[in-house]
């Protein structure tokens, strides 16, 4: 039976965990660590899905509906023994035996998530409750991918674990940011009801290859203008503030919380600051010199400032980002002028 977790608060657990399927102890059993990854062909998740494919001991089930994500991410993997794909909206139940439940489906960008807030809501709500049930049934862990977006317009700066934000439960991000801290709410409650073994990772703004190129954000908006010679859009004022961390920090940061035996949430996220116009400077002097910076208005409901306060994911899972955002960015610019055709000029 699993260890009992901890958040560094005194929450106290009604139940033990589940004990794992019987199937787990039949005479088909594998000594594998069987993994679902839900929204794995995304942007975060198939670099994830990279990750815990070099682990030999380790098989993975890809479960999306390819909403912002391809099969394209995941190119390398299909047909592989321990892959497997499954076109599946989490918004209905799934039926599979695995060991651990890395849930990430869910839209990112601002864009698509307003897209069909509903459809958000019922993603983030229904589709956490289902992955919730399925950890029950099975004796899973699960991860859920949390976000920074829980702080709303942060009067907190920087961002530490025990603020409990300050969001709009009616505003155009609220799909997103509500239908988020619902979704923490539910997997603590099934950790306390339940005894689920849970572990909850708040993301701050993530970049790195594979991102959509018309994707919205705005480290993929910079690099996809400067790429193509097109002005970089700052959304007014531009004195807001966002921390990027690399992915490939994000997906270590990931899997440590995963393993770890702290519930969480814990913030994982490069504390490095940037403001919009600061991030725009930067592009154009690492990526296209001759682009123009232009104001354009902004989406109702944007954080003024974002900055993670990392002591508790440095202290309990020995996590610190090590990319810094003028090396993470030329990375970037080489997968996006592969995709764009648009080759360096020498
Ligand atoms: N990238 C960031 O900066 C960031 C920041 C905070 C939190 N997050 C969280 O991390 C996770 C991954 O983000 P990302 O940047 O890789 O986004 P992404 O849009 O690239 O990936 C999301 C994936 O989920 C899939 N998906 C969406 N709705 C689904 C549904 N109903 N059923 C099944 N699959 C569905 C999409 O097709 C896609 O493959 C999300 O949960 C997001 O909220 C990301
Ligand atoms: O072209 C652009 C796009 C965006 N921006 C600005 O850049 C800032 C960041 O915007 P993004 O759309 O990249 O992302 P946000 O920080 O608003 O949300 C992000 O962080 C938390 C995650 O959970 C979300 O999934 C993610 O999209 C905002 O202030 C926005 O106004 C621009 O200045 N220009």
């Amino acid at each position: 039976m699993a260890k009992q977790a901890s958040n560094g608060e005194n929450h106290s657990v009604a139940k033990p965990p589940p004990t794992p399927s019987p199937l787990r102890f039949s005479k088909f059993f594998q000594p594998n660590m069987r993994i679902l990854v839900t929204g794995g062909a995304g942007f975060i998740g198939s670099h994830l899905v990279d990750k815990l494919m070099e682990n030999e001991k380790n098989e993975v089930i890809v479960a999306d509906n390819f909403f912002t994500g391809t099969k394209e991410n995941l190119k390398k993997w299909i047909g592989h023994p321990r892959f497997e794909l499954i076109r599946h909206d989490v918004t209905e139940p799934l039926l599979v035996e695995v060991d651990q439940i890395y849930h990430l489906a869910c839209p990112a960008s601002p864009i698509f998530y307003k897209y069909n807030p509903v459809k958000t809501i019922k993603t983030n709500v229904i589709g956490t409750l289902n992955m919730l049930g399925l950890a029950k049934r099975v004796g899973a862990r699960i991860l859920l991918t949390s976000t920074s977006e829980v702080y709303g317009d942060p009067l907190v700066h920087p961002q530490d674990e025990s603020y409990w934000g300050n969001v709009n439960p009616i505003g155009v991000r609220s799909c997103y940011d509500e239908g988020k801290r619902v979704a923490e709410t539910l997997m603590f409650d099934y950790h306390r009801q339940h005894g689920i073994e849970i572990r909850v990772a708040r993301i701050f703004n993530t970049y790195g290859p594979r991102m959509n190129i018309d994707d919205g954000r705005v480290v993929s908006n910079f690099i996809a203008q400067a790429v193509r010679g097109e002005p970089l859009t700052v959304q007014a004022p531009g004195t807001q503030t966002r921390s990027f961390c690399y992915v490939s920090d994000m997906v270590d940061g990931l899997i440590r919380l995963m393993e770890g035996e702290n519930t969480g949430p814990i913030n994982i996220g490069n504390p490095g600051e940037f403001t919009m116009i600061e991030l725009a400077e930067t592009v154009k002097e690492l990526i296209n010199p001759d682009v123009e910076i232009t104001m354009v208005e902004n989406t109702p409901d944007d954080p003024r400032q974002r900055k993670p306060d990392i002591t508790k994911a440095k202290e309990l899972l020995g996590w610190e980002p090590k990319v810094k955002l003028r090396n993470g960015l030329p990375l970037m610019e080489d997968d996006f002028r592969l995709r764009l055709d648009k080759p360096r000029k020498n």
